[in-house]
């Protein structure tokens, strides 16, 4: 029987770049290939404003163009529980809250309505785990520079890691230059948890950054085919990123 899941991808997405969606793609098929898991769904959940990271737009402008990023997707969904809380959440939290909700939905008898603002973040074939007794896991969706960020000094409590890696796990995709396999094996708590840690290596391999996009759009140069068209629109027509609009 594999064990159902839901993938969570958490970060600014300033703005949303092909390779977020990419991820989720390459997750999903390495995960069913190697049998023990199925993909229920996808979360994209965007950081709040108070973050503070340079050049954050706006979580309004982030979850929009992220909703536009998702027209025609039918299995990743936008989450704005996190955008909509007074201040920042650590990562392990955001985990646990899409988890219980998770957990009280499945307990619930179907009678939750998922359409409703709050849970519009749900799988829509969710309702086939009800009274099945089969728990459906929140597992991090993420790159290996955010499983390298683990080991920057005071940006991640001890705890919260080993909450994430070892009551949820992690979905790392591979990126330029990043040797996740060592840097578990340099870390005592994800070794400890290394069976919940699924690297996926993409071989199509490329670099698209939120922040190389930026800089793209600042210097008017083209983005087409980094980013969906429709974000492109949305970007010149808001005048993001101090873009102009010289294409598209
Ligand atoms: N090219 C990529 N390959 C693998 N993972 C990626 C790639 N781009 C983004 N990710 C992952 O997507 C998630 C969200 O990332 P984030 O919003 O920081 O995007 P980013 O492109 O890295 O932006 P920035 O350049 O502003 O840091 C993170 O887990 C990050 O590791
Ligand atoms: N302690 C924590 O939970 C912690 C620390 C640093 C970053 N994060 C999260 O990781 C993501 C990092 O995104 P960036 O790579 O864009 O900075 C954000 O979603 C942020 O909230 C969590
Ligand atoms: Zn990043």
């Amino acid at each position: 029987m594999r064990t159902p899941v839901i993938l969570l991808a958490c970060g600014c997405f300033n703005p949303t770049t092909n390779m977020h969606l990419r991820m989720f793609e390459i997750a999903r098929d390495y995960l069913h290939r190697m049998g023990q898991y199925e993909v229920v769904g996808g979360i994209i959940s965007p950081v709040h404003d108070a973050y503070g990271k340079k050049e954050l737009v706006s979580a309004t402008h982030r979850l929009n163009m992220i909703k536009l990023s998702l027209q025609g997707n039918e299995w990743v969904k936008l989450s704005d529980w996190e955008s909509r809380q007074e201040t920042w959440t650590r990562t392990r939290q955001i985990l646990q809250y899409h988890q219980n909700q998770i957990n009280a939905y499945l307990k619930s008898e179907n009678n939750v309505d998922i359409n409703e603002d709050e849970l519009k973040w749900m799988p829509d074939n969710i309702s086939r785990y009800c009274g099945t007794n089969q728990g459906i896991i929140v597992k991090l969706l993420c790159g290996a520079d955010l499983l390298e960020s683990f080991g920057t000094p005071g940006l991640w409590a001890d705890d919260d890691i080993e909450s994430i890696v070892g009551q949820h796990g992690l979905i790392v995709i591979t990126r330029c230059n990043m040797n996740p396999t060592e840097f578990i094996y340099n870390s005592d708590i994800l070794t400890k948890y290394m069976a919940n840690i699924t690297i996926v290596t993409e071989w199509i391999r490329n670099e698209i950054s939120s922040t190389k996009i930026r800089r793209a759009l600042r210097r008017s140069e083209s983005v087409k085919y980094l980013i969906p068209d429709i974000v492109i629109e949305y970007i010149h027509k808001h005048s993001l990123y101090g873009s102009q609009k010289t294409h598209l």
